[in-house]
């Protein structure tokens, strides 16, 4: 091979250092091995057969020594039957201890698969909104998946590689040692070089393997965002074609020169270990013939070293790669553990309490509120760019204060950024304040378990999400138990049981974003419906901006109607038949409270109420009255 051809590996060997030379520390390490600890039992019978398995390498090369010095040599039909039968036996038992034992690593790393998956699953799902607004699902699923894979995969040929084969290097060395401790030496000679080149490679693979980890992730990522139906369209209707195949295509050529270079180290490595072994058994025959021919040597023990050096090969081979494993299973962990030591910033205090069952009331007093920096919430390596900023976001709230006595509604309604959908994410700690407090039912809502506040909150966005499953599994989310005619009732509350019936598959058509197309105000009354379902004391309210012919609006408010009755409401208003009805409204224009009253007040008081009615709800005169 020419020097040109071998250029980028032997760059690789020295740009990577800086990445491959990171210490993994060893609080890693032990962490590991308290994942290792629920399957403790089984470790240790793995590690005994382990044992086992490696002192049996030794006892047929013996075999062969006796069969050709004892045997053939001296003549012993007998004997030489008798050995070869011993050496059936040996590879039979050891036959049974490779099954056995690849069931127990498969079972020791599938559990460990499990562990750390279920774990990873359920701290993701505690993370605060913040983390997903920021972080990429690609990026996150990829972490999953393919790192728990890898630590797992890692870990269980470590713990085989480095015992068994550590022990078979002890044992096949110090057979080999007795057998001619000038061969052995010899031999040993040459294979510090094998520990040297892995070493390197070790490292450099390390390094890499890491960048390839996340250039996978990245075109996960850039998989994800695109095809989905949200994506898609974008993509058709800007007619980025072009554009977004060069930008595929520059990811994928990252990851292919990395497997390239991947490759080539590799294979660099195992031409190596090929080799240095070969000359090893030149030296055996070598040396070892002349030493039979000067009758220090017999012809059995020859035999003996030249098949007790290839059982030497495996596990050396091993002991060499055990270093790439680890460091690559350390990766994976690593990359495991960032997402599991990621706290969440919406957490329950010690001592929270749960909030009374019954209707409540809903306060803000003195709410200022900053959107948390990306470094507070998420992991550089999850986002696109992988360098979370450390910039402070601007104020969006100020002294916000408002009460909503059990039962009454309060409309927000003011200008786009004004920050109202920011105050109704404040209510249920989507986010928390960094000002003043938020009350529900008279408690901070920080003091109240995160589960009773959730109870008690319902919402309904504009875009009502409903996972892929179907109408009843949808509505069923919000309570589980519910039976049909529970949710035949909900759904004929909400205007939609109609509709549901006239599916072919009723209750049990598939709805979310590749089931039956729902259209965005039969979205938001299946929404309403799982809100009646779930019947919680407050309601937090998004009224559709998009423009419903008369039917469907008729429908949507009735439904509305149904689930604000009797119930505590913040709605961000878009309806003038919502500010008409309401016990208060508040106007937000650049996070403040400018004006607060009913309808009637603030179009006597004039300002920036009087302008919204004029340019936003007048002209929506028509429709509204329809509903009302
Ligand atoms: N996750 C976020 N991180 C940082 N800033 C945000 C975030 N979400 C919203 N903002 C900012 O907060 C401000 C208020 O946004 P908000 O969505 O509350 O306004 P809005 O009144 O609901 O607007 P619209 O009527 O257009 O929905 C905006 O300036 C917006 O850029």
């Amino acid at each position: 091979m020419s020097m040109s051809g071998m250029g980028p590996a032997f760059r690789t060997l020295r740009t990577d250092r800086s990445v491959a030379q990171q210490r993994l520390d060893r609080s890693t390490v032990r962490r590991v091995l308290r994942f290792a600890r629920p399957h403790r039992r089984l470790i240790a019978l793995f590690l005994v057969l382990t044992v086992v398995d490696a002192g049996l390498v030794v006892v047929n090369p013996l075999l062969i020594q006796r069969i050709i010095d004892d045997g053939i040599l001296g003549g012993d039909p007998t004997l030489i039957t008798l050995l070869a039968l011993a050496m059936v036996a040996t590879t039979l038992v050891s036959g049974v201890l490779m099954v056995l034992m690849g069931l127990l690593s498969s079972r020791i790393g599938e559990g460990l698969i499990f562990d750390l998956r279920t774990q990873v699953f359920a701290h993701v799902q505690r993370q605060s909104l913040a983390f997903f607004t920021r972080t990429q699902t690609g990026a996150l699923v990829s972490r999953l998946n393919n790192d728990v894979i890898g630590a797992q995969r890692a870990f269980t040929s470590t713990l085989s590689g480095t015992v068994s084969n550590a022990i078979a290097v002890v044992v096949v060395g110090i057979t080999m040692f007795a057998l001619s401790w000038q061969v052995t030496l010899l031999c040993l000679a040459t294979f510090p070089f094998l520990f040297l080149a892995s070493r390197v490679v070790g490292a450099t693979l390390s390094g890499l393997t890491r960048q390839q980890m996340d250039g996978n992730a990245d075109l996960g990522n850039a998989m994800t965002e695109r095809f989905n139906v949200g994506g898609a369209t974008l993509l058709k209707l800007f007619g980025r074609r072009e554009d977004e195949d060069a930008l595929f295509a520059r990811k994928a050529a990252n990851v292919r020169d990395l497997g390239i270079r991947i490759a080539f180290v590799t294979r660099l490595f195992t031409t190596a270990m090929m080799t240095v072994p070969a000359l090893a058994t030149a030296l055996v025959y070598g040396v070892g013939g002349h030493l039979a021919l000067r009758d220090q040597l017999t012809i059995g023990t020859l035999g003996a070293l030249a098949t007790l050096l290839l059982r030497l090969l495996g596990p050396l081979q091993g002991l060499s790669n055990v270093r790439i494993d680890v460091m690559t299973a350390l990766v994976s962990f690593e990359r495991v553990f960032e997402v599991l030591d990621l706290p969440s910033t919406i957490q329950e205090r010690p001592g929270a309490r749960p909030l009374p069952a019954g209707s409540a009331s809903l306060e803000f007093d003195g709410v200022g509120f900053t959107y948390p920096r990306a470094d507070e919430v998420s992991l550089a390596s999850l986002e696109t760019v992988a360098r979370t900023d450390g910039r402070v976001n601007e104020q969006v709230l100020h002294d916000v204060t408002f009460s909503a006595a059990p039962g009454e509604m309060v409309a927000l309604v003011g200008p786009s950024g004004a920050g109202k959908t920011t105050v109704t994410h404040l209510v249920a700690r989507l986010y928390d304040v960094t000002e003043g407090v938020v009350r529900v039912g008279g408690h901070d809502v920080r003091d109240l378990t995160l589960q009773s506040l959730e109870d008690a909150v319902g919402y309904v966005t504009q875009d009502a999400h409903m996972f892929h499953d179907t109408v009843r599994a949808n509505l069923a989310y919000a309570k589980p138990d519910a039976e049909d005619t529970l949710v035949w009732a909900a759904l004929d509350a909400a205007r939609i049981g109609d509709l549901v019936r006239s599916l072919p598959d009723g209750l049990d058509t598939v709805v979310g974003d590749r089931g039956y197309r729902l259209s965005g105000g039969e979205r938001q009354r299946l929404a309403i419906a799982r809100l009646l379902l779930k019947a919680p004391p407050i309601v937090v309210l998004d009224e559709a901006t998009a423009h419903l012919d008369s039917e469907s609006e008729t429908a949507v408010q009735r439904a509305l109607d149904a689930a604000l009755a009797g119930r505590t409401s913040l709605v961000i208003a878009h309806r003038l038949s919502t500010v008409r009805h309401a016990d208060r409204i508040l106007v937000l224009d650049g996070g403040r409270v400018v004006q607060s009253g009913t309808h009637a007040e603030l179009l006597a008081e004039g300002g920036l109420y009087a302008d919204l009615y004029r340019t936003q709800f007048l002209d929506d005169t028509p429709k509204a009255g329809a509903g009302v």
